[in-house]
């Protein structure tokens, strides 16, 4: 009699403790007022109040998507921001319209979306920061070695382990008539990893499988704790995110065994040669140069090991990604036999006349290849928002009348990259792959424009503007850029010379989970060996 009534309040007491305890984490008592003071917000019902927003910030990992298509619809397209819910970026993100890209160009000192991306990938519970690798990013000066001069070297030794990397994952000899079924994302991932860390590192350790497996695994392990972290309400992120940081480290581990005996060994050459940082030229001694200008304590095999690893996953998952999308789009597609008979047209033209496509130069001429990968990319963002920045300092921020950002003061904000690019009022059909949309009609194929005319004419998939923003906007946008561009057009000219492609599973529906796009995990590809063709 007096037990159960005593169990119902404990129960009562209990829930309402832990309630206060979600909306204490959240810190969403004053912000929702704030925000539906001075701009709209998504996802939550007009005067639904405190739980109306705590629901739909619980929902926001799998909402995103429909919210921001709302706030795109509502306020992007007339010129204002809105609030979006989200469990992903601590509460809530401003969502800025397109007319307010200019922002971007301001300076890391006073836009910063450092912390952002190291809370987005949940720094604090899954990776170490021991020799302050992650709070002292000096391995992103590397981005500096990526220019044209430096492509120009790079492309040739790129060509050269795609050839080796697409036998090895392409070709079964066992199965050459009917070809290779394969599973579509892991496989061309595989391939661009491989050449990345033949950039990265050199030979023979990018050939080494089960270096390559275990590093697939490290960022694989990265890529889904911090996804499942960003899930968790946050009082329940230390828990589950430390249980997940041991998986995390102990993966980081195991590859660290394969790397540091590398750098230990290209310190000492480096040591031997006097300092020659050109002995050999591969991301790792570019690595070296910037942590000898950084000071001694920074030339540690094993600080310089992890910095290496610091920069892979962006390597390895967005380098992937951005050729299966292209892979996927053009040989799904109904109309596949003309694009491919297009692209395979200019992949031969283009050899003919540069004597093969292993140079920076003749890649650069690949303007079909080059506009079906940038419309490829429109259609495929990885993300569905850009990435979020905070002001830190300089001048303040007008969001709208009345509500000024001031620097310091703790509002993320992004901007809605996926629907820009899907918007109909800028790109007509923006749901159909046009391959050749950024082509530059008319002359591209014209004896009498040369290729330096067409180039500048047409929009290249590294031409970032205020309707492309894959690689950011602005001063800031990505420096890997054109590595990237020369890396995915070298690939998918490889594919189309080299090999019948067919699509023997289609990738299903796009889904969405916080911020991140899914890969396309389910599909898969046919893929057999042209006869009696060669490399270029
Ligand atoms: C497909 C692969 C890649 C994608 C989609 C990508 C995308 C981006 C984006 C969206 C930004 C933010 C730009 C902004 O804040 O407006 C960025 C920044 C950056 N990326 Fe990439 N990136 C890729 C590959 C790379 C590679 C391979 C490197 C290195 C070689 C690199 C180095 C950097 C650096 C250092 C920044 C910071 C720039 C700054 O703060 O000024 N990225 N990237």
């Amino acid at each position: 009699m007096f037990w159960p009534e005593h169990i119902s309040t404990i129960g009562i007491l209990a829930a309402t403790l832990f309630l206060l305890r979600v909306l204490h984490s959240f810190g969403h008592f004053k912000i929702q007022h704030t925000l539906w003071e001075k701009i709209g917000v998504v996802g939550v019902s007009p005067g639904g109040g405190i739980f109306s927003w705590l629901l739909a910030v619980l929902k926001s990992p799998v909402k995103l998507d429909e919210y921001l298509q709302d706030g795109y619809d509502k306020y992007s397209k007339q010129g204002k921001p809105f609030g979006l819910p989200t469990m992903w970026m601590g509460g809530y993100l401003v969502i800025l319209p397109r007319s307010m890209l200019h922002f971007l160009n301001r300076s890391r000192q006073e836009l910063s979306g450092f912390n952002a991306l190291l809370e987005g990938i949940q720094f604090k519970y899954l990776l170490s920061d021991r020799g302050r690798i992650w709070s002292n990013p000096i391995h992103f000066e590397v981005t500096n070695d990526l220019t044209s001069k430096d492509l120009a070297v790079l492309a040739p030794i790129m060509m050269e382990e795609f050839e080796n990397a697409f036998r090895t994952c392409w070709d079964d000899p066992g199965m050459a008539d009917n070809g290779l079924i394969t599973d579509a994302f892991a496989s061309m991932t595989r391939i661009t990893s491989r050449v990345s860390v033949r950039v990265m590192l050199g030979l023979p350790i990018c050939r080494n499988a089960e270096y390559m497996e275990e590093s697939m695994r490290y960022s694989n392990s990265i890529m889904q704790s911090a996804a499942i972290i960003n899930c968790l309400p946050p009082f329940m992120r230390p828990v589950i995110g430390r249980l997940l940081g041991l998986w995390t480290r102990h993966n980081a581990r195991k590859v660290l065994k394969f790397m540091v005996p590398v750098v230990e060994e290209r310190l000492q050459k480096h040591k031997q040669m006097g300092g020659d940082a050109h002995s050999q030229l591969d991301m790792l001694q570019s690595l070296i140069r910037v942590a000898q200008n950084h000071g001694p304590a920074e030339l540690g095999a094993d600080r310089i090991a992890k910095r290496v690893l610091a920069l892979k996953t962006m390597f390895i998952f967005g380098i992937g990604w951005v050729f299966a999308q292209a892979v996927l789009e053009i040989y799904s597609n109904p109309d596949c036999a003309d694009i491919v008979r297009t692209l395979e047209q200019e992949c031969r033209r283009v050899a003919r006349e540069n004597n093969g496509l292993s140079t920076r130069e003749a890649i650069d001429k690949l303007y079909h290849v080059d506009s079906a990968i940038r419309e490829s990319m429109r259609l495929n963002d990885a993300f569905l928002h850009t990435l979020p920045f905070d002001v830190v300092a300089g001048s303040p921020i007008e969001l709208s009348k009345g509500w000024t950002i001031s620097p310091g003061s703790r509002v993320r904000m992004a901007y809605p990259g996926r629907f820009v690019h899907l918007d109909p009022d800028i790109y007509p059909e923006p749901r159909r792959f046009d391959p050749f949309r950024f082509v530059h009609k008319g002359d591209t194929n014209s004896s009498e424009e040369s290729g330096e005319e067409a180039m500048s004419k047409q929009e290249l998939l590294t031409t970032p503007s205020k309707s492309f923003l894959f690689f950011g906007y602005g001063r800031h946008g990505c420096p890997g850029r054109w590595f990237v561009s020369t890396l995915v057009k070298q690939a998918l000219s490889y594919v189309v010379l080299n090999y019948d492609v067919e699509v023997t599973n289609l990738p299903g529906k796009k889904q969405s989970l916080l911020n991140f796009v899914l890969p396309p995990m389910e599909a898969r590809l046919r893929v057999k060996r042209k006869v009696s063709v060669s490399t270029e």
